[in-house]
């Protein structure tokens, strides 16, 4: 439970809001129906209802965008239907509204939110005594507004930031180890529910620690680069290639089947042989590969490719050896 709140951000503003909403509402809803103004009474209740069954469906289905959004409505809707009732000093109950919308949804739908909120307010007027208190009202909920706005952006800008920077290599701009390990795990998942077959190829440099002797770390990164450049233009967009570490690279390909796999490998491996040079001359790699199969984890996968490759490089290098035995390809003509 810990972990999903530190991990998930809307989450814990959703709990958050929840436990506020039972700790702050129920004493004003038993008070109101103890001073017999029912119909507050009531509408403090639905709020409380509703807060709580939002809360719930978020946390069974992580489902924090719909539930986030209709969390938004309500506590917006509230503010206005409390305001209304109660005049001005249900207005003070709409302004960490205001604020929890920007967190609790998309920050152009907070704002639409938050604006249909005024609105509502001005076009019925009764939780207003005075214009200056309406226009007062208005003002400073704009300003509260447009703050969180501001907040709400930048926070969203820094985690988009901070999960490039988690789940992308800097040299290379692709995928890292960890994102690897996360979509190993989906397609294994992805195997056992629907039967999908997936390639995992494990890719390696040879000899690439000659390069960065003889011409530098900054050639080596170079060859790197170019690697990568060429293993994209040569895959579909549906396949996946991700840094494993130093000069390896993993390449997930899914919905493969066994021919396919074998004809796209080879032309990769000419491709690979015909362009990737350094000021050597041309590089080569060695390449392991396993079909995902049933039983399988992520570890056992990947170990089975990572076997293969080892035979790849004990065998002399720039070669395919697969994990298990496939079927010859038959070549027409
Ligand atoms: N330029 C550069 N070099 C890197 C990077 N990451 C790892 N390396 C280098 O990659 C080299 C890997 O060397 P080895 O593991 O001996 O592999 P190899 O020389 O390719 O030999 P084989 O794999 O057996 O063919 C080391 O010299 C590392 O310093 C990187 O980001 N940039």
């Amino acid at each position: 439970m810990y972990s999903r709140l530190r991990s998930n951000f809307r989450l814990s503003i959703i709990t958050l809001l929840g436990a506020s909403a039972v700790l702050g509402i129920t004493p004003f809803a038993l008070y109101r129906f103890w001073q017999g103004t029912i119909l507050a009474g009531l509408i403090d209740l639905s709020i409380l209802v509703s807060i709580c069954g939002a809360v719930v469906y978020a946390w069974r289905t992580s489902d924090t965008y719909r539930s986030g959004f209709f969390l938004a409505i309500v506590a917006c809707g509230g503010g206005v239907a409390v305001a209304t009732v109660q005049g001005e000093v249900g207005l003070f109950w709409l302004y960490p509204s205001l604020i929890t919308s920007f967190f609790l949804t998309v920050a152009p739908v907070a704002v639409l939110i938050n604006l249909a909120a005024v609105m509502a307010l001005i076009i019925h007027g009764a939780a207003f005594s005075s214009h200056e208190q309406m226009w007062s009202f208005v003002t400073t909920a704009i300003v509260v507004s447009c703050c969180a706005y501001v907040f709400a952006l930048r926070n969203e800008n820094q985690r988009a930031r901070l999960e490039q920077l988690a789940t992308l290599d800097p040299l290379t701009g692709i995928k890292n180890r960890r994102s690897m390990d996360r979509e190993l795990t989906a397609a294994v998942a992805s195997h056992r529910r629907n039967g999908l077959s997936y390639a995992l190829t494990l890719l390696d440099l040879d000899h690439f620690k000659r390069i960065n002797d003889q011409f530098g770390h900054s050639v080596g990164d170079e060859v790197l680069v170019e690697f990568v450049s060429l293993l994209e233009r040569h895959t579909r967009k549906s396949d996946q290639l991700f840094r494993y570490g130093g000069e390896e690279f993993v390449l997930l390909l899914p919905g493969v089947d066994e021919s396919g796999l074998q004809a796209v490998m080879n032309h990769l491996q000419h491709s690979l042989r015909r362009s990737l040079k350094s000021p050597a001359g041309p590089v080569t790699a060695s390449i392991g590969i396993a079909l995902l199969r049933q039983g399988d984890d992520a570890a056992s996968w990947l170990a089975r490719a990572d076997e293969a490759l080892y035979q790849a490089k004990a065998a002399g290098r720039d070669r395919i050896i697969y994990a298990e035995a496939l079927a010859p390809v038959t070549v027409a003509g």
